[in-house]
């Protein structure tokens, strides 16, 4: 067990048992919000919305910049001081700049995703996040309603490895611990996609601190297959310092939140 619980540090929240999603609230209180993110998504109780268009991406693969173990997650970060490589269409109003993707994931192949669909929880979520160029930085954007978008892809596990995983994953070997992080060039995350483009979308929050209510979620229905060798190498990743003991980063999901009267819509029927 740490030896201090976040209310002593300067708040390094985490989810650990003293630091996890149940005491968020106390730094952040918006996590007690009306319109927080995950939630569990009932397909008997979504609205498929017939006017809803389909989305977008146009991707540079030369925006990539590094990939990064910051602790908590496996980032990938993207230049977006310009309109480089960006998210349209859907639920959006405008172009949305990709900033960075990064994962959500358990312990064990049976839990790790984030959103649950009709019970399913998945292995793993990936998140592309995406900020309102109308905005002058995404610290501003992530202050308003419409400032982020943040596309969810459910990986499920199979029999057969996602080649497109293996730039990330071969990458997990030089970001083992927390702070380390390694040159990450040449990648359209694009081909991390499913082939369906059907969505759910709804308004929600980070699910991670500060937890702000800015993002329009658009959640992919098709999970893209991963292999357990592939998971294995995620859980693989360390949530401590090169210097500190080793602990796993395994778990990093937070629980589903109230929909609290929210609509989920669809895009399909
Ligand atoms: N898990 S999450 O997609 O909601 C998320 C987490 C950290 C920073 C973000 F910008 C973000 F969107
Ligand atoms: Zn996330």
């Amino acid at each position: 067990p740490r030896a201090e619980s976040m209310a002593h540090q300067s708040c390094q929240w985490g989810y650990d048992s003293d630091n996890g999603p149940e005491h968020w609230h106390k730094y952040y209180p918006i996590a007690k919000g009306e319109n927080q993110s995950p939630i569990e998504i009932n397909s008997k109780e979504v609205q498929h919305d017939p006017s809803l268009p389909p989305w977008f991406v146009g991707y540079d693969p030369g925006a990539a910049k590094t990939i990064l173990n910051n602790g908590r997650t496996c980032r990938v970060v993207f230049d977006d001081t310009f309109d480089r490589s960006v998210l349209r269409g859907g639920p959006l109003p405008g172009t949305f700049r990709l900033r960075q993707f990064h994962f959500h994931w358990g312990s064990s192949d049976d839990h790790g995703s984030e959103h649950i669909v009709d019970g399913v929880k998945y292995a793993a979520e990936l998140h592309m996040v995406h900020w309102n160029p109308k905005y002058s930085n995404f610290a501003e954007a992530l202050k308003q309603a419409d400032g982020v978008a943040v596309v969810g892809v459910f990986l499920k596990v199979g029999k057969t490895p996602k080649p497109e995983m293996k730039r990330i994953l071969e990458e997990i070997d030089n970001i083992k611990t927390k702070g380390k992080e390694a040159p990450f060039s040449n990648f359209d995350p694009s081909i991390l996609f499913p082939k369906s483009r059907d969505y759910w979308t709804y308004h929600g929050s980070f699910t991670t601190p500060p937890c702000e209510e800015c993002i329009t979620w658009i959640l992919l229905r098709e999970p893209i297959e991963v292999s357990p060798d592939q998971m294995a190498k995620l859980r693989s990743l360390s949530i401590n310092a090169e210097t500190e003991p080793a602990r796993p980063m395994v778990d990093n999901w937070r629980p589903p939140q109230p929909l609290k009267g929210r609509v989920v819509k669809a895009s399909f029927q």
